[in-house]
């Protein structure tokens, strides 16, 4: 007689890891009186990989945040493979900045899985997952240890890996890096790079820091600054990876970028009351 083998086809409404359009159209968010973003509106392909970028505060994570169904859109539409996002969904796996996320007193392995084994999955199957992503993002050695037992750039791996153990089509990054130092920091952006082509999944990545975008980016959007921030202009990133610092494209690019977001810092400090261009004076 053959036994029938469980394998992991995810159940029906879950992600399959292979990447979702993700479109904003016309969304608008306000907390309270405050308008924080309006009619945004942003086409993401399936498997594209997106950076956010624009002046401090001027409203990348509440835009992120309602991509990812924890904050309710005012006006327009969120929609993930045409589906509207209407709350949190393992389909849209969040990657945040502090590896506080993670669950202290799971171990690595345990947190991996979490999402499956809340799902329900067999514990054939949490294992496989555990060792695929802990593979994936080359921390196999650690599976038994404790987040506090493990350095930031590791924490960070162990929270890429959990959120792609869920198979999301879409992974939504705030700034995950912006915590590490300069060298982990620079190893993480090209283990992200590797992870994102091995998955195939969409990613959304929020930054502050220019280089990180061209180095990660098919497409960076950039925002205008708040309140009322919208989408000021999209820079495609047409750059072989992996990518140089040094290429003239890649300068050319940073340049024009710089110049874009400069003058949007400016209006939001000028905004505040502040004079930027005073000490030049
Ligand atoms: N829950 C909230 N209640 C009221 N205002 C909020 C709330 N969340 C965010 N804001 C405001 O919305 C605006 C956008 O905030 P947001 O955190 O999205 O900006 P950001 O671009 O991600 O900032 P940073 O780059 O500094 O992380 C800010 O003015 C912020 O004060």
């Amino acid at each position: 007689m053959t036994k029938a083998i469980e394998t992991d086809r995810p159940e029906a409404g879950l992600g399959d890891g292979r990447g979702a359009a993700l479109c904003a159209d016309g969304v608008g968010i306000r907390f309270g009186s405050f308008e924080a973003v309006r009619d945004i509106s942003l086409d993401i392909d399936a498997g594209e990989f997106l950076c956010l970028l624009g002046p401090s505060g001027c409203g990348k994570s509440t835009l992120l945040s309602a991509m990812a169904g924890f904050t309710t859109v005012d006006s327009g539409s969120l929609t993930v493979g045409g589906a509207p996002v209407t709350g949190p969904d393992p389909d849209l796996g969040m990657v945040f900045q502090s590896s506080e996320a993670l669950f202290d007193w799971m171990t690595v392995r345990q947190n991996v899985v979490f999402g499956p084994r809340m799902r329900g999955r067999s514990r054939a199957v949490q294992a496989q997952l555990a060792d695929e992503y802990l593979g994936l993002v080359g921390l196999r050695h650690c599976a038994d240890r404790f987040p506090g037992q493990l350095s930031g750039g590791m924490r960070q791996r162990v929270q890429i890996a959990r959120v792609l153990a869920n198979k999301p089509n879409v992974v939504l990054m705030d700034e995950p890096f912006g915590a590490l130092d300069a060298q982990t920091r620079q190893v993480m952006q090209e283990e992200t790079d590797r992870i994102w082509r091995a998955s195939g999944c969409t990613v959304v990545f929020v930054t502050h820091d220019i280089d990180e975008a061209i180095l990660l980016a098919d497409r960076i959007a950039v925002m205008t600054a708040g309140p009322a921030a919208s989408i000021k202009s999209v820079y495609p990133v047409d750059l072989p990876r992996p990518r140089e610092e040094s290429d003239p494209a890649a300068v050319e690019l940073r340049r024009a970028l710089r110049q874009d977001i400069g003058e949007e810092v400016r209006k939001a400090l000028r905004d505040q009351g502040l004079d930027p261009e005073g000490d030049a004076r």
